[in-house]
């Protein structure tokens, strides 16, 4: 049996669908249930950012989790393939028509990706104040909580329908299968089968 962590919504829905072609079966969970288990796989549904938490404490031996939720934290876990779903980037939101500004003393950023920004930062080494949100990020500037955000970008249409501009992206996200390091070595077979299956409908 492979417990295989999912986070809620549109990553867990694309995943089951790649596991529906791989294995000919259909993988759905049932209405508020949060464990479905069937034919050698028991999926859990879980927050998005709780993946790599089940997985790096082997409550489940894999998971599937956005490479920018990874970059968030240091997890002690092994990344196994990119499953090529989930594809979106992490960049700066600006008030439409502002560049941002160097030049200023300091500039107020908000995200969700605190990590991230304050490396991008680091590496220019140039002092930001990181305001941390959980979500709703794109109203930030528009009440005067920061001078600009980042956050996850896919069409763009989020940051547009709320007058910011997609600024310089900071790095390009997909949803990737991760492994606990015990499970990796334990159910070695079982886990490649996996992968070697998968693989094929990428
Ligand atoms: N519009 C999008 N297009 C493609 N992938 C996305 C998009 N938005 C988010 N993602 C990816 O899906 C992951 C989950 O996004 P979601 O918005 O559900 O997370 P969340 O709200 O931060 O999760 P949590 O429930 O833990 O707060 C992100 O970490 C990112 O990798
Ligand atoms: O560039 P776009 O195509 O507009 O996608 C970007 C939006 O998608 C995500 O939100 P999501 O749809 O997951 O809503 P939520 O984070 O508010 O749940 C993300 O947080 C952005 O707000």
């Amino acid at each position: 049996m492979l417990t295989i962590a999912l986070p809620k919504g549109r990553i867990a829905d694309e995943t089951l669908d790649r596991f529906e072609k791989a294995f000919g079966e259909k993988f759905v969970f049932e209405d508020r249930k949060l464990i479905l288990q069937k034919s050698g796989f028991k999926f859990l549904n879980v927050r998005n950012q709780d993946v790599p938490t089940y997985v790096m404490h082997g409550a489940a031996d894999l998971g599937v989790v956005g490479l920018d939720v990874l970059e968030e934290k240091e997890y002690d876990l092994i990344k196994l393939l990119d499953l090529k779903l989930g594809k979106c980037k992490v960049a700066f939101g600006l008030r439409a028509g502002e560049n941002l500004n160097f030049d200023k003393s300091k500039i107020t950023i908000a995200t969700k990706h605190e990590k991230i920004t304050k490396k991008y930062f680091e590496e220019k080494a140039m002092a930001v104040e990181i305001i941390k949100l959980y979500g709703s990020i794109e109203l930030a500037p528009l009440v005067g909580l920061c001078d600009c955000i980042v956050d996850i970008v896919e069409t763009g249409e989020t940051m547009k329908q709320n007058g910011l501009e997609v600024g310089p992206t900071i790095m390009q996200s997909s949803a990737h299968l991760i492994a606990n390091k015990n499970s990796f070595y334990a159910k070695k077979d079982a886990i490649f089968d996996l992968k070697d299956r998968i693989e094929k409908y990428l």
